[in-house]
């Protein structure tokens, strides 16, 4: 890091980090005792209890054991510094099992999920165990490595609790396995849905039936769903193509997503939505809508980028149209590549976090505004997350295509929302 720090420098590696890891690490354990006020904090929770590490054990191995069978790879993205990470392609198959087999487990023990939400402040403090282990492990892991061809790794410069918490490798991988694959999709995601499906069937176990809950868990499910099917098109986000595996990401996978993500789900277990149907069947309708267009626009990028060269891609009946940019790779060669200016890429840069912020409040609202904002933490921090990542992904597209991407910017001249943002 340059000697002159300025205060966005000292800000962002000196203030966020350590601000960011107790404030995170501790908001878990506050959500897992807000949520059911049966349970008071007890100090085992911090390190997790017996059944807690019988949980988190077996799904582990089961996340390692689908990223080691043999099954199709996939090539994500080179980085700059030549490297290819590969990832096993067997989500949507891995998604039907996991989902499958909690099923079967919870039809012939039904207490389980009971167990499982009565315990989840134990979960989620053996989670953390977990995922801090991982994270000190990966930054130690990186110090020791004495050649390295990445750039940010040879520099190796920046304050230690910033490296920390933004991770210093790239695409890490650990017993065979590629880590943020298995962090963020076979371990965060899966418990996302999991852990609401269990929450669910507590839920009905414990109070009975609640239209509003099942809706809550029915659009996330879909929207999971959606997720593993795409799970390839993942690896050329941010998360994979900028972001390294540090507490930020790992840690958020691991502990953050079941925690957090899952928090109203977990939250209508004792505080009952207990809308009519009629309302319950239409939010479904909406937030359906929400998540469908959500998928659409990154299915009309997902189209053309992936159309053979020369062959015309249709949207919305059109053949469609797009900027040609050029950008330089880390190695001197010059590429090109095109930016879509048809369909929802047309109509805003970002519109589909819009839709997935519709989606997001959708699936919180069930229960009106009776509990105060509890219900509507994730929606909150989702909203703070993508106006974040809206900036974070334009300085990157800028810094890449340069006037190519003012010219789109110029085309297209909204985010969020047409003529409005
Ligand atoms: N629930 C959650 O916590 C979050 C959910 N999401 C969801 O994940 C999905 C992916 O989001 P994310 O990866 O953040 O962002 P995008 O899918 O919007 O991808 C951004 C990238 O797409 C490329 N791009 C930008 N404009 C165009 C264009 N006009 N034509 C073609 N390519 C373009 C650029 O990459 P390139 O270098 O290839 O040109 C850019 O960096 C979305 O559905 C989003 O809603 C995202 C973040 C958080
Ligand atoms: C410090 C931490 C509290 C912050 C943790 C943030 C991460 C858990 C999340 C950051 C970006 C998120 C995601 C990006 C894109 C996604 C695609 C979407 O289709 C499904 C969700 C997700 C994988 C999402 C998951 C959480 C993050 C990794």
């Amino acid at each position: 890091m340059n000697k002159k720090a300025s205060v966005g420098d000292v800000f962002n590696y000196h203030v966020i980090p350590p601000v960011f890891l107790v404030f995170f690490t501790a908001a878990t354990q506050i959500l897992a005792q807000a949520g059911n006020p049966e349970r008071p904090f007890r100090f085992e929770y911090l390190v997790g209890n017996c059944f807690a590490w019988k949980c988190i054990g077996s799904l582990l191995a089961w996340a390692m054991f689908w990223l080691l069978v043999p099954s199709k790879k996939f090539n994500g993205p080179t980085t700059s510094f030549g490297l290819t990470p590969v990832y096993k392609a067997n989500g949507e198959l891995y998604y039907f099992v996991s989902l499958g087999a909690l099923l079967l487990v919870a039809g012939l023990k039904p207490k389980i999920c009971v167990d499982i939400y009565q315990n989840m402040g134990a979960i989620l403090g053996g989670l953390s165990v977990v995922a801090l282990s991982l994270c000190m492990f990966l930054l130690v892991r990186a110090k020791l490595k004495e050649k390295e061809d990445d750039p940010y790794l040879r520099a190796n410069s920046y304050p230690i609790l910033h490296e920390f918490y933004r991770g210093m490798e790239l695409h890490p991988r650990l017993l065979g396995v590629d880590v943020k694959q298995l962090t963020n999709c076979r371990v965060g995601m899966i418990m996302w849905q999991l852990l609401i499906v269990i929450y669910l069937i507590a839920g009905w176990e414990l109070h009975g039936f609640d239209a509003g809950h099942l809706v809550n868990v029915l659009l996330q499910t879909i929207y999971i769903y959606k997720f593993f099917r795409w799970e390839t098109g993942y690896f050329n986000t941010l998360d994979i193509t900028l972001d390294r595996a540090g507490y930020y990401l790992c840690w958020g996978c691991l502990v953050w997503i079941p925690a957090f993500y899952t928090f109203h789900s977990y939250f209508f277990v004792y505080h009952r939505p207990s809308i009519s149907v009629v309302g319950a069947i239409s939010l479904f309708i909406l937030g359906l809508a929400s998540i469908w267009y959500n998928y659409d626009v990154d299915r009309q990028k997902e189209l053309f980028r992936t159309a053979q060269k020369g062959k015309p891609v249709k949207i919305w009946g059109e053949n469609a149209q797009a900027i040609e940019v050029s950008y330089k790779t880390a190695d001197g060669q010059q590429k090109t590549s095109k930016l879509l200016i048809s369909g929802w890429w047309g109509v805003a840069r970002k519109i589909n976090y819009t839709f997935e912020l519709l989606a997001a409040f959708l699936w919180s609202v069930e229960a009106g505004l009776q509990y105060g904002v509890w219900p509507f933490l994730y929606f909150l921090f989702l909203t703070a997350l993508l106006i974040h990542r809206v900036f974070r992904d334009e300085e990157k597209c800028k810094t890449k295509y340069g006037k190519g991407w003012d010219e789109y910017c110029a085309k297209v001249p909204y985010r969020l929302v047409p003529y409005v943002l």
